[in-house]
C-alpha cells in the first residue's frame, strides 16, 4: 500500500463536509479520519455513508476506559469495516490487550496514541507531572502498545527513527502534527513538515486543517501528498 495522506474531517457540519469532499475527484482514493467531533454529532452512519462511498477510513475515537469496556467497545467497532482505530497507550497494557481482543474478527488495524501532538515537554514535565524527557515517554508508551498487540501507533513524526528501532520497522507510525511551512501551528506544539515527516519513517500522515481550511483544499491536499511522496 502506498503511505497515505489522511485528510482529518473535522467539520462542525456533515454539509460542509460532504461539500469539501466534492472537490476531490471520484477516483481519488481518499483515506479519511472521522475524529470525535463529527463521530459525536453524526455517529456511526456517517461513518457507514462515507464506507459506502469508498473511502478507507481511520475512526479516531482515542478510547481510553478500563479493559472490559474497550474490549466490547471494539467489538461493536470491528463490524463496521474501518481500517484504523485509536485508543490512548496510556490506558496500559491490560487495556491495550483488550481492545486487540475486540478488534479480533476484523482487518481494523490498533493503533495507540503516545504522547499528543499538542503537548510539549513543558505541558508533560509541569502539567502531567511525568519526569521524562517526550522522546522517552512517547518511546516507552510505544513499546507498551506494541508488546500488548498493537499494530502501531499514533506521535509526532519527531519520534519515528527511536520508535523502529524500539518497536520494529513493520510497527506503523501515523503521524499527525503535520504543517507545511506556510501554514499556521495552531496548538499543535510537535511538528514537522510532510517532507520531515517522510524523512523520518512516517507510515502516514495525518492533515487536518492546512487542507480543510485552505481556499482550495484540493490544491492543498496535491500540494501536500507532492511533498509527501
Ligand atoms: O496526537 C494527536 C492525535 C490526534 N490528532 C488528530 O489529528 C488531527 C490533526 O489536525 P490538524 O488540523 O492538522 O492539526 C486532529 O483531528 C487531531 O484530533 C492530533 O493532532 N494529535
Amino acid at each position: 500500500m502506498t503511505k497515505p495522506v489522511i485528510v482529518a474531517l473535522d467539520f462542525a457540519d456533515d454539509f460542509e463536509c460532504i461539500e469539501f469532499l466534492s472537490q476531490f475527484p471520484k477516483d481519488t482514493d481518499l483515506f479519511l479520519k472521522i475524529g470525535l467531533e463529527m463521530f459525536c454529532q453524526f455517529g456511526y452512519p456517517f461513518v457507514r455513508s462515507l464506507r459506502n462511498r469508498g473511502y478507507k477510513i481511520f475512526l479516531d475515537l482515542k478510547l481510553h476506559d478500563i479493559p472490559n469496556t474497550v474490549r466490547r467497545t471494539c467489538e461493536m467497532i470491528a463490524k463496521w469495516d474501518v481500517q484504523m482505530l485509536t485508543v490512548h497507550a496510556s490506558g496500559g497494557s491490560e487495556m491495550i490487550a483488550a481492545a486487540k481482543e475486540g478488534l479480533a474478527n476484523s482487518d481494523t488495524k490498533l493503533l495507540a496514541v503516545t504522547q499528543l501532538t499538542s503537548l510539549g515537554q513543558d505541558e508533560l514535565e509541569n502539567e502531567l507531572q511525568i519526569p521524562l524527557q517526550s522522546q522517552d515517554y512517547v518511546t516507552h508508551l510505544a513499546k507498551l502498545a506494541y508488546e500488548n498487540g498493537a499494530d502501531g501507533v499514533i506521535s509526532s513524526a519527531l519520534e519515528v527513527p527511536l520508535i523502529k528501532e524500539a518497536t520494529g520497522n513493520d510497527f506503523l507510525c501515523v503521524t499527525p502534527g503535520i504543517r507545511p511551512k506556510s501554514a499556521q501551528v495552531g496548538d499543535q506544539k510537535r511538528v514537522a513538515t510532510p517532507a520531515k515527516a517522510k524523512e523520518l519513517g512516517s507510515d502516514a500522515i495525518v492533515v487536518g486543517r492546512p487542507i480543510t481550511q485552505a481556499d482550495d483544499g484540493f490544491n492543498a491536499y496535491n500540494d501536500i501528498s507532492e511533498e509527501w511522496k
